[in-house]
C-alpha cells in the first residue's frame, strides 16, 4: 500500500493507563486506506475506545507512533490537534455526544462550526450547508417533522442518525464509530448499517467501526479481529 493511500497508520502503537502495571496494548500495527470500511472486533473491555481515542489524537501519551493523513499527531502541539481531528474526522461515538438544547439541524451543522474545511465541503453558503445537512438527514431516514427538535427529545435510535449525518457532513476522511449499533434490535441494526454505509460511500470516508458484535462484519470490506492486531505481521490490515 502505498503510504499516500494511508488516511490512518498505527505503528507498533502501545497504550497504559497512568498507574496500571500492564499495557491494554502494545505493539499495535495497523493502517487504513482511503475509502476503506474497516470492523475491528473484540471483546468488551480489551481497548477498542482507547485505540479510538488515540486514532483521534484526543489521547497522545505511549510508544508507537499515529499517523492522521501522513501527519503525526504526536508531532502536533494540542490547538493542532483539535483543528485537524475537526478537519479531517467525523466521529460516532456511543453517547453519541449532541448537544442536548440545540435542534437537530444544528447539531448535524456542528462541523462547520468548528472547521471552516467541513464548511467548504459541506457547502458555499450557509443555505446550501444546511441542504446538505437535510440531505443527510433524509439519507438516513430521520423525518423532516423532527429537524427542528431538540436533540434531548430524540429516541436513542434517532439521535443515533443525527450523530452519523453530523460525522458525514463535509467528508471527512476518516470517520470513527464505537459500537454504533449497540442500543439496536437485529432488524433495526441492520437497516442503521446500511443507512450508514450509504452516507459513508458517498461521502468516500474511510470508515473504523469498532465492535464486540462479528455480525456487523457482513457490512464492511474487512474485519481486523483485535487479536491479531498485536501479531507484528499486520503493518497494513490483514482481512481475518
Ligand atoms: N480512564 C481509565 N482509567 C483507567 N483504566 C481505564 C480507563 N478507561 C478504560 N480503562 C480500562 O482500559 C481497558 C480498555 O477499555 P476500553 O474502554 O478501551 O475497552 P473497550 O474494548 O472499548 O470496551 P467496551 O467494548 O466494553 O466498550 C479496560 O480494562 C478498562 O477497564
Amino acid at each position: 500500500m502505498a503510504m499516500s493511500d494511508e488516511v490512518l497508520s498505527l505503528r507498533t502503537l502501545g497504550w497504559r493507563w497512568p498507574g496500571a502495571t500492564e499495557p491494554v496494548f502494545d505493539g499495535v500495527n495497523m493502517a487504513l486506506k482511503a475509502g476503506e470500511h474497516v470492523l475491528l472486533q473484540g471483546e468488551s473491555g480489551c481497548g477498542k475506545s482507547t485505540l479510538l481515542a488515540l486514532a483521534a489524537g484526543v489521547r497522545v501519551a505511549g510508544p508507537g507512533q499515529v499517523s492522521l493523513l501522513g501527519q503525526d499527531w504526536h508531532a502536533l502541539p494540542s490547538v493542532q490537534r483539535d483543528r485537524r481531528r475537526a478537519d479531517h474526522i467525523g466521529c460516532i461515538f456511543q453517547q453519541f455526544n449532541l448537544l442536548p438544547y440545540l435542534s437537530v439541524l444544528d447539531n448535524v451543522l456542528l462541523p462547520c462550526h468548528f472547521s471552516t474545511v467541513r464548511a467548504q465541503r459541506a457547502g458555499a453558503s450557509a443555505a446550501q450547508r444546511q441542504a446538505r445537512a437535510q440531505a443527510l438527514l433524509e439519507a438516513l431516514q430521520l423525518a423532516p417533522a423532527l429537524w427542528a427538535r431538540s436533540a434531548a427529545q430524540l429516541s436513542v435510535g434517532q439521535q443515533q442518525r443525527v450523530a452519523a449525518a453530523r460525522a458525514f457532513l463535509g467528508a471527512p476522511e476518516l470517520v470513527l464509530a464505537d459500537e454504533p449499533t449497540s442500543a439496536l434490535d437485529e432488524a433495526r441494526r441492520d437497516q442503521f448499517m446500511a443507512l450508514l454505509l450509504t452516507v459513508c460511500r458517498e461521502a468516500g470516508s474511510a470508515l473504523l467501526l469498532v465492535s464486540h458484535d462479528s455480525r456487523l462484519a457482513v457490512h464492511c470490506h474487512r474485519t481486523v479481529r483485535w487479536s491479531a492486531l498485536q501479531s507484528g505481521a499486520v503493518p497494513s490490515l490483514g482481512g481475518t
